[in-house]
């Protein structure tokens, strides 16, 4: 079918999957490689995402929205217990899903955690080697891997990729993905990306940005969001932002010193936002503190993760 009512059950297919695995193994990046533009941050630093940030692709006739969960891992705080329970909410609810493992390194505890999570859950369950382009020895890690899904019963299918530098392969797996969505009808309106607005999306590349320039455990107390967007008639965008740490000791060292390095999270991340919304954009952006927001539901709330 090529036209006519997509959205009556029966024409279409569509499906939640979930893209699950321990941090920084390339959940984002393959989440964003899918949908061919960036909605989730992305960062060389662990538990970049924090959200079960949701990605749409449409066909004409096919809908699948991926979840990108946090990387699984042992919490230390209330966030990390956020985002863990993201991880279960997200498996509970979807119709599939893509587990997501770093091909240059054998399996981890963290490793295990997730296999434990998904072995059991009679759901289709795509294995996803990443990093082939610089893992040394891809097929003896996925070996490991696929052990550690030893005794699960439901259809398990298997791919090894470079999320960042393949998109052939990353197109074989989303049609792969297509191909098993049951019937029904679609969750979002075609031609949106994301179900973020775009506040929370601009909020996440300066958070990126931010965590990407900052040291030690710093990046990890940072939050971000925007409170302000406004369109110039010339297209200029004015975007105002915060930074929020937990200590007032904390936002000099986000400042740095002259202002430089808050400055340079601007830039930085003014530039991915002009780059994507091919728009000049003003970001404007302050620190504030909001003490111990990482233990403080009601915090937690305010900024989002909720
Ligand atoms: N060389 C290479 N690097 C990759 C590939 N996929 C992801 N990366 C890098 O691995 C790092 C982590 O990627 P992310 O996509 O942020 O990982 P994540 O699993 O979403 O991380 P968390 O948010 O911590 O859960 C980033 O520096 C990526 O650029 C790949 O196929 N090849």
């Amino acid at each position: 079918m090529t036209s006519g009512d997509a959205s009556t059950p029966g024409d279409t297919h569509s499906g939640f999957v979930a893209i699950v695995g321990k941090p920084n193994v390339g959940k984002s990046t393959l989440m964003n490689a899918f949908l061919g533009t960036k909605v989730a941050p992305t960062s060389p630093r662990p538990q970049t995402t924090r959200r079960g940030v949701r990605g749409i692709h449409t066909t004409d006739t096919h809908q699948i929205v991926f979840v990108d969960t946090p990387g699984v891992h042992k919490p230390k705080d209330a966030l990390g217990k956020y985002m863990n329970h993201e991880v279960h909410a997200a498996l509970a609810d979807v119709d599939a899903i893509i587990w997501v493992v770093d091909l240059r390194h054998p399996p981890t505890d963290e490793d295990g955690l997730v296999a434990h999570q998904i072995r059991d859950l009679p759901k289709p369950l795509f294995l996803v080697g990443n990093k082939t382009d610089i893992a040394k020895y891809p097929d003896e890690a996925m070996k490991l891997y696929r052990a550690q899904l030893e005794g699960r019963a439901a259809e398990t299918q298997e791919l090894m990729l470079s999320a960042q530098n393949d998109p052939n392969a990353v197109a074989l797996l989303r049609q792969q993905v297509l191909d098993i969505l049951p019937e029904g009808p679609f969750f979002y309106p075609r031609g949106g990306a994301s179900d973020q607005t775009r506040e929370m999306w601009a909020a996440e590349i300066i958070r990126e940005e931010a965590m990407k320039k900052l040291r030690d455990e710093l990046p990890y107390a940072v939050a971000t969001r925007v409170n302000r967007w406004t369109e110039r008639e010339d297209g200029l965008q004015r975007i105002e932002g915060e930074i929020v740490v937990e200590k007032s000791a904390h936002k000099g060292m986000v400042i740095g010193a002259g202002g430089k390095q808050l400055k340079e999270i601007g830039q930085a991340a003014r530039k991915q936002l002009e780059v994507f919304l091919s728009r000049k954009v003003y970001l404007g952006l302050e620190v504030i503190v909001i003490p111990g927001w990482r233990e403080d539901t009601e915090a937690l709330r305010e900024l989002g993760y909720e």
